[in-house]
């Protein structure tokens, strides 16, 4: 309420602007609609005629998509007409701007845009790499088809590398879409810890794909985020709280990589679908910058997953380096011996759509990744507030029908707590924690068999057992040649236990639960994959208290927990 005269109420952006009438945008065969829409602000997308897919996902015709937050392209193989309209606008917790925060770049411009709906930026482009991409998909068909046929051969197993921005995730997307509409089950794999893939951000994960993509969420829901239209998928999460994979030279990052492709490894035993389907690893621009620590964790990456088929996007370097190192080399997969297998080097061309995304954008992916692993994906809609919080309630789909969940608060004794924290330096890290590290702590081990397995207790077809209760699944590991790496990984993880006093750092951030007892060996508490998370919203240092936010009620489970202090950071306005 304003005073007259006074005029203190400022008009909300929205009222200050009448949103466009809905456009309709003809595509012609081969070429796609690129769009950027900030977060806040939403449009709503329509087929109206024709096929259309958004990395290669198709469009229901008639059904109405919500985007906001996005960069991305829908493209067309046989021409089509999209109705693009503007949505309404949604409120963003505090401490959030509509557009993502910044005004330059990538985040948007904090207001509605000019183009079609309202976005800041759209257009048709006639020129894209769409038929570079089918036909590797094309490619990699015939090699599961071989797979499928027999001859010992396993499905190919595919890495996707390049410079940051290079359109790696969107080419897994595609290559993940087109393979789920041919009925195929690939495993995907997200190796880059700046961005969740069915999770939070600092997760490295590994998931099988049976059913199609959300257009909308980018890679979907995982169960964590109650029902969904579009199947779930069940991801196996491993905790990386670090933003680069490069961090402490890469030994925390290498050991979970084998833990990683060690559970992958025996999933494609087990499960013939996803043998043949193979796997699509995705990793992180950092590693495309091709230095020595990047070249090594890549070869790691290689020989740990037995990859089949490079590719690498938007960089000649590492196109030219990958080709001098890996071409018609035998892959590291023990049926290798009998197939001859060896490793392809692609070069695939960079889309002129790729947009760069500033820190600010790349923060509001990863706070809004956050927000809907505790409150849903319809969570941007309505602020939470912790009193809301601390109801029980089940999972209700709002009107859009999307899905709103409420969390639950507890209060945690910190004395009580096995919470451990990594004393890595990194680029990101405040002053203090530098001292902290000390490479010499760090015995680097001589073991060069997958998922770090001591020598000693080494026999060539050893069985493992990994530990998740969902995921129990019997490891057989054969023959495996420690000549094919030069890599090695951490004895004694660079793992903290915390203790008094309580820290009111821990305020506003994430906390891991692992699979791993409170007392288990630094080791298994590093390598243990990931229960869930909790989020910090309150530290009580005198009554030495936590208060944190789970998305399921229930005791917080008596297991270690690994600190997300340095990655993903401090999350402000999630409750409150
Ligand atoms: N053809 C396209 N048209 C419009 N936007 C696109 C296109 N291809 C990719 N993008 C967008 O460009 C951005 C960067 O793409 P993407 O995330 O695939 O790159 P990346 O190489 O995985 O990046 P990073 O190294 O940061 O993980 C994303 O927002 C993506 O949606």
């Amino acid at each position: 309420m304003s005073l007259p005269g006074l005029e203190l109420a400022e008009a909300s952006v929205e009222s200050q602007y009448a949103a466009p009438p809905p456009t309709q945008v003809v595509l012609r065969p081969g070429s796609e609609w690129r769009f950027e829409i900030a977060f806040g602000l939403t449009i709503q997308v329509k087929l109206l005629t024709g096929t259309a897919e958004l990395f290669g996902t198709e469009l229901a015709q008639s059904q109405s998509y919500t985007f906001s937050g996005t960069k991305a392209a829908i493209y067309t193989w046989h021409g089509c007409t999209l109705e693009v309209s503007a949505g309404e606008g949604v409120a963003l917790p505090n401490g959030f701007a509509p557009g993502g925060v910044s005004t330059e770049g990538g985040g948007g411009g904090g207001a509605r845009g000019y183009g079609a709906g309202g976005c800041q930026s759209e257009y048709v482009a006639e020129e894209t790499p769409m038929v570079e991409y089918a036909n590797i998909h094309f490619a990699l068909e015939t090699m599961r088809q071989e797979a499928q046929d027999g001859g010992g051969r396993d499905g190919p197993r595919v890495l996707i590398l390049g410079p940051e921005s290079a359109g790696k995730t969107s080419l897994a997307k595609i290559l993940t879409g087109y393979a789920t509409k041919v009925d195929r089950q690939p495993v995907v794999v997200n190796l880059n810890p700046a961005e969740g893939m069915l999770s939070v951000p600092g997760t490295l994960t590994a998931t099988a794909f049976r059913s199609m993509i959300d257009i909308e969420e980018g890679w979907g829901n995982s169960p964590m985020s109650g029902p969904s239209p579009v199947p779930v998928k069940l991801p196996l999460v491993y905790f990386y709280p670090m933003k680069s994979p490069m961090d402490g030279e890469g030994g925390v990052f290498k050991s979970i990589v084998s833990r990683l492709a060690l559970s992958v490894t025996a999933r494609m035993a087990e499960d013939d679908d996803a043998r043949e389907a193979g796997v699509i690893v995705d990793t992180a621009g950092i590693l495309g910058q091709g230095t020595p620590t990047a070249l090594e964790l890549i070869h790691h990456i290689i020989t740990e997953f037995s990859i089949s088929t490079i590719l690498v996007m938007g960089s000649e370097r590492l196109y030219s380096t990958m080709v001098k190192n890996y071409e018609q080399k035998p892959t590291s997969s023990a049926s290798a011996a009998h197939s001859d297998e060896r490793i392809t080097v692609v070069k695939l061309s960079k889309s002129g759509g790729c947009v760069d995304r500033d820190e600010a954008f790349m923060k509001a992916i990863n706070d809004s990744q956050i927000r809907s692993y505790f409150f849903g994906n319809a969570a941007m809609a309505t602020t939470a507030s912790a009193a809301a919080a601390s109801t029980m309630a089940l999972p209700s789909i709002s009107s859009s029908s999307k899905i709103t969940l409420s969390p639950h608060t507890q209060q945690l004794d910190f004395d009580l707590l096995a919470l451990y924290n990594y004393t890595i330096s990194s680029s990101s890290l405040d002053e203090d924690d530098e001292d902290e590290y000390d490479p010499s702590q760090f015995t680097t081990g001589d073991s060069y068999l997958p998922g770090g397995i001591d020598p000693s207790d080494y026999t060539p077809s050893q069985t493992t057992t990994t530990t998740e209760p969902s995921q129990t699944t019997t490891v057989t590991t054969t023959s495996y040649d420690p000549a094919a790496t030069t890599s090695s990984t951490l004895e004694t993880p660079p793992l903290k236990k915390l203790t008094p006093p309580l820290t009111l750092a821990l305020s506003n951030t994430l906390i891991a639960i692992t699979y791993a007892p409170t007392n288990a060996p630094l080791k298994d508490i590093q390598d243990s994959s990931i229960m869930g998370f909790v989020y910090v919203s309150d530290v009580d240092v005198e009554k030495k208290k936590l208060r944190v936010l789970a998305p399921v009620g229930g005791r917080m489970p008596a297991k270690a927990l690994i600190w997300g202090k340095k990655w993903p950071g401090e999350v402000v306005g999630l409750v409150g």
